[in-house]
């Protein structure tokens, strides 16, 4: 469940008259999503979305989460709009917690991914980074390369009692992840999203191809390697159930990438490493919310083992050409 934060019907609708968006006709709690509650609301004016954002988010970033989601809109990359109250601010606040309404995107998140969805995913990310390059206010990236030793250190203790002899193949693999690591300055970085897993990918598939109709939860985004965000991208998306890398879901996301912003020889050769860096960073994440997160806490865990065979397969790729690339 993802409501944590209750809302009466009396404070949305004293909440809602700061808004140019008319009158309350329905609201309901969304159980979807681990981080922040959320709420669909309906209004004579249309469909919209209400975050209040839960204690994970750091409040003083959110002014460049929202900045970064208006710019990519008004670049025509369909994501959710922060709507400003009639004072013009977006970022509001309800029941104690920092808020903001954006605009409600269509379509549906792939439960099971097919090959069919991975151009048109490819070609979203290229178009995200394309949008995002004017957008100049960096956001160092709080679960890069460089947080990965000391969240590892932080794992270390409680890490075995989830899979014997985890924590010394984490060690051999961060340091392999280190010594291949692209130096600084040697690829392009920019601003991207770091968590465009299936659930946050909505898809219409009206009989035909699928088609994306937006992309949501931009709170991990970040200044940082764009070809760091195809790896992600190429973890979350391109793996079966029986743990096969499936080589053509990955050659549908690169080409359609490409296709938008080619990437260069460089960035090519780095993919293997920059996809067993990725593959090590949700092993982490996941790993340290396993063995931290207390009983009865409404945090949701994931499975952090399933991102250790996704780290052995890149740990193993011979060449860009054995991930597609
Ligand atoms: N703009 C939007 N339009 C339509 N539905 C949305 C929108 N934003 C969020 N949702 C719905 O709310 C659900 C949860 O959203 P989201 O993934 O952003 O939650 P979260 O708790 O903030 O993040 P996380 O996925 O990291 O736990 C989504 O799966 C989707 O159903
Ligand atoms: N996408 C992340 C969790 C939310 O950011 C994971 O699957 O570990």
């Amino acid at each position: 469940m993802a409501v944590y934060t209750e809302v009466s019907d009396e404070a949305l609708c004293a909440f809602l008259a700061d808004y140019p968006l008319g009158e309350l006709r329905a609201f309901r709690g969304i159980a979807e999503g681990v981080e922040n509650s959320n709420y669909a609301l309906k209004t004579t004016e249309g469909d919209y979305i209400l975050t209040l954002y839960e204690k994970r988010v750091d409040p003083t970033e959110l002014p460049w989460f929202l900045g970064l989601m208006q710019h990519l809109v008004a670049r025509g990359l369909s994501a959710p709009m922060p709507v400003a109250g009639r004072d013009g601010v977006a970022l509001r606040e309800l029941a104690g917690r920092p808020a903001a309404i954006c605009t409600f995107l269509p379509g549906v998140w792939p439960r099971r991914v097919r090959p069919e969805h991975c151009g048109p995913l490819g070609a979203a990310l290229a178009e995200l980074h394309l949008a995002g390059t004017d957008y100049t206010a960096v956001r160092p990236n709080g679960l890069g390369v460089a947080s990965w030793a000391p969240l590892l250190e932080r794992c270390r203790a409680d890490g075995e009692s989830v899979q014997a002899g985890l924590i010394a193949e984490l060690d051999a693999e961060l340091a392999g992840i280190l010594a291949g690591w692209p130096k600084a300055g040697t690829l392009p970085s920019g601003q991207i999203h770091a968590d465009l897993f299936p659930d946050n990918v909505f898809f219409l598939e009206d009989g035909g191809a699928p088609r994306v109709s937006g992309l949501i939860d931009f709170y991990f985004a970040c200044t940082d390697l764009l070809a760091y965000d195809v790896a992600v991208c190429l973890n979350a998306w391109c793996f079966e159930p029986d743990r096969s890398f499936n080589v053509t879901k990955a050659r549908s996301l690169l080409r359609e990438y490409s296709a938008r912003r080619p990437l260069s020889a460089e960035e090519r050769a780095a993919l293997p490493a920059l996809c067993r860096g990725a593959a090590l960073r949700f092993l982490l994440t996941r790993l340290y919310d396993w063995v931290n997160t207390p009983k009865g806490a409404m945090v949701t865990r994931k499975d952090p083992l399933e991102y250790l065979y996704k780290l052995r397969f890149f740990a193993q790729a011979t060449g860009p050409e054995s991930i597609g690339a």
